[in-house]
């Protein structure tokens, strides 16, 4: 069972290294921070948090990370530092699937979160579950209601989907997420001075999927866990339909509102909403395994 501080006889020093690693790894590019954040969710929502997310193809199986719901996800090479600190100090002990909490745990206090509790005790997957994945992660213009029951199904009800839904406060969203909403025509909730700017980091309808063009998820604080996502999508500046319709959904904008005005109630939110997707469906006891190397399995 999970437990605060698994590693505290087998490694002490465990939750420590994973946080001075990612310090430093946050000090030269700061958008690990974001990215532990995203694999967070991409990792535990789909059926465990097992670290399956982070498994490459082989000749057995293609990698959760083909997915395209999984598209634009980074740093994955970062984890691997992570973990290798960790196996100088105690070989064979600390898990890839503990290793993405605690990553997202200490990237949410980097970005000016809250400092969030976590159990640890997780185990790693044996395998990725490529097919499974659209099944619980949701696309971008998915509609709320079937947002709200994939995330109701792993226990998170709405207040806590709408504050999860505030990680888009940080980071990046791809041409090929919001085209879409302007071309050939603008989006009418989309506000149209912030239609503009987005046109003009995406000019082509069809932007070729790899390129480098995206815009940021917040413009006012990108790199700040905080809550003027509430304010922008209030204001119709939403990037993703899915963040828009928090607004015009009325089971969900009450609690946007309540976030809009309340930063720390965001937080708190936010965190219990967090313990709770990383929670989903540990792998314990004997099943799984603990990975000496986070992107494949054990040989
Ligand atoms: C209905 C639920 C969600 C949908 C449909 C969704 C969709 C997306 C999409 C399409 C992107 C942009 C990818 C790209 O173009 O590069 C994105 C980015 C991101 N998402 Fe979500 N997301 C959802 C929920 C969440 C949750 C619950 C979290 C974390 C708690 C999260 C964290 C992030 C982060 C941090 C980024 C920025 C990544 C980066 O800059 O590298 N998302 N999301
Ligand atoms: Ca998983």
């Amino acid at each position: 069972d999970l437990q605060l501080n698994y590693y505290s006889q087998s490694c002490p020093r465990a939750e420590e290294i994973v946080k001075e690693q990612v310090i430093k790894l946050y000090h030269k590019h700061g958008n690990t921070a974001v990215s532990w954040i995203r694999n967070l969710f991409h990792d535990c929502m789909v059926k465990s948090c097992d670290a399956s997310i982070l498994l490459d193809t082989t000749k057995e199986q293609k990698s959760e990370k083909t997915s395209q719901r999984n598209f634009g996800m980074r740093n994955f090479k970062y984890i691997e530092t992570i973990k290798e600190a960790l196996e100088n100090e105690c070989p064979n002990t600390v898990s890839c699937a503990d290793i993405v909490v605690l990553s997202a745990r200490d990237g949410v206090v980097m970005l000016g979160g809250p400092h969030i509790e976590m159990k640890t005790g997780r185990r790693d997957s044996k395998g990725s579950y490529l097919t499974e994945v659209e099944n619980f992660i949701p696309n971008h213009n998915d509609s709320m209601s079937l947002v709200l029951s994939r995330f109701q199904s792993v226990g998170v009800d709405t207040e806590g989907t709408v504050a999860l839904l505030g990680a888009h406060t940080v980071g990046r969203v791809h041409c090929v997420n919001i085209v879409n909403r302007l071309y050939p025509t603008v989006d009418p909730t989309l506000d149209p001075n912030y239609a503009n700017y987005l046109k003009g980091r995406c000019p082509s309808p069809n932007p070729v999927l790899k390129a480098v063009e995206y815009a940021r998820n917040d413009r006012v604080t990108p790199m700040v866990l905080d809550n003027v996502y509430y304010k922008n999508i209030l204001s119709n500046k939403g990037l993703l339909i899915v963040d828009q319709q928090l607004v015009s959904d009325p089971t969900t904008y009450p609690f946007v509102e309540k976030f809009a005005n309340d930063n720390g109630y965001f937080h708190s939110q936010f965190a219990k909403a967090l313990i709770i997707l990383s929670e989903n469906s540990p792998i314990s006891g004997d099943k799984g395994e603990i990975r000496k190397v986070c992107r494949h399995v054990n040989k």
